[in-house]
C-alpha cells in the first residue's frame, strides 16, 4: 500500500487560534487544510434550512450522510457553497459555531462525517484543524498540536474579530457562550476535546500569533524530519 500523505493535527477550543495558525502553516509548507469545524457548521445550518430538529440524531446522520458542500480557496479565504447557496458568512457566526457544537455531539454523526474529513488526507501533506483531529480523525498523524488559551484571552480575541467586522458585541456574554461551547465539547461521552497522550500541547494565552507559529512550525519541521 502506498504511504500515507503526513498530517500535522491542530486541535484546541473555540479562539485559541487554530485557524489562524493552521492557514499559515498551510501557507508555509504548501499542504492542504481541512477545516473541520466548517464541516460541522455546515450540517448545523444544513438541519437549519431543511428545519431538522437538533435534537433528531437519525435524521442529522442522514443529513450528514449527503451532504452537498463544495469548501473552494478563494484569495479572500475559503467559499463554502451550501446546496449551491454561499453561506461562507453565516457558517461563521456565533449562533452557528453553537448549533454546529450540539450536532457534533451526536456519535451517528461523527461517524457519518469521518470518511469525508479522511478524504483531505493528499499529497504532499495536510494541516487539520479541529478539536479530535489527533485523537480520532488521524490518530497516526506525525505531528500533533493541542492549541490553548484562557477562556478570558479567547473571549477577547473573538470580541476585537467581531468588532472589526462591526458587530455590536459584548464580552460577558461572548466569555459565557465560550464558556458553554468549552463544556459540551469537553464533557460529551464521543471524541470529547482533549489532547492526544502524544501532542505538544501550546499555551497561548501570552503569546503572538507569530509567535505560536513559530513554535509549531520549529516542533513540526523537528518531528517531521526525525521520521525520515
Ligand atoms: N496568539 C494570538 N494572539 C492574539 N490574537 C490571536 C492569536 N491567535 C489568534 N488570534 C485572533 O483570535 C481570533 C480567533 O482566532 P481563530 O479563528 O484562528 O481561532 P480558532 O481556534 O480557529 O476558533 P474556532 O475554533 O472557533 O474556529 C482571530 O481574530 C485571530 O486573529
Ligand atoms: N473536529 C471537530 C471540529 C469541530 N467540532 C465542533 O464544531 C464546533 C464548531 O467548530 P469551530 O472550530 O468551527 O469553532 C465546535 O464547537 C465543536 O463542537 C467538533 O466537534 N469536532
Amino acid at each position: 500500500m502506498a504511504d500515507l500523505a503526513p498530517v500535522i493535527t491542530i486541535d484546541g477550543p473555540s479562539g485559541a487560534g487554530k485557524g489562524t495558525v493552521c492557514q499559515r502553516l498551510a501557507q508555509h509548507l504548501g499542504w492542504h487544510l481541512l477545516d473541520s469545524g466548517a464541516i460541522y457548521r455546515v450540517l448545523a445550518l444544513a438541519a437549519l434550512h431543511h428545519e431538522v430538529d437538533l435534537e433528531n440524531e437519525g435524521a442529522l446522520m442522514a443529513l450528514a450522510s449527503h451532504l452537498d458542500v463544495q469548501f473552494t480557496p478563494t484569495a479572500d479565504g475559503v467559499k463554502v457553497v451550501l446546496e449551491g447557496e454561499v453561506v461562507s458568512e453565516q457558517l461563521r457566526t456565533e449562533q452557528t459555531g453553537n448549533a454546529a457544537s450540539k450536532v457534533a455531539a451526536y456519535p451517528a454523526v461523527r461517524e457519518a462525517l469521518l470518511r469525508r474529513q479522511r478524504a483531505f488526507r493528499n499529497d504532499p501533506g495536510l494541516i487539520a484543524d479541529g478539536r479530535d483531529m489527533g485523537t480520532v480523525v488521524f490518530p497516526d498523524a506525525q505531528v500533533k498540536i493541542f492549541l490553548d488559551a484562557s477562556a478570558e484571552e479567547r473571549a477577547n480575541r473573538r470580541c476585537k474579530q467581531l468588532q472589526a467586522k462591526g458587530f455590536d458585541v459584548n464580552f460577558e456574554h461572548l466569555l459565557a457562550e465560550i464558556k458553554e461551547r468549552d463544556d459540551r465539547d469537553r464533557n460529551r461521552p464521543v471524541a470529547p476535546l482533549k489532547p492526544a497522550d502524544d501532542a505538544l500541547v501550546v499555551d497561548s494565552t501570552q503569546m503572538s500569533i507569530d509567535e505560536v507559529v513559530e513554535r509549531v512550525l520549529s516542533y513540526a519541521e523537528t518531528k517531521l524530519r526525525a521520521g525520515h
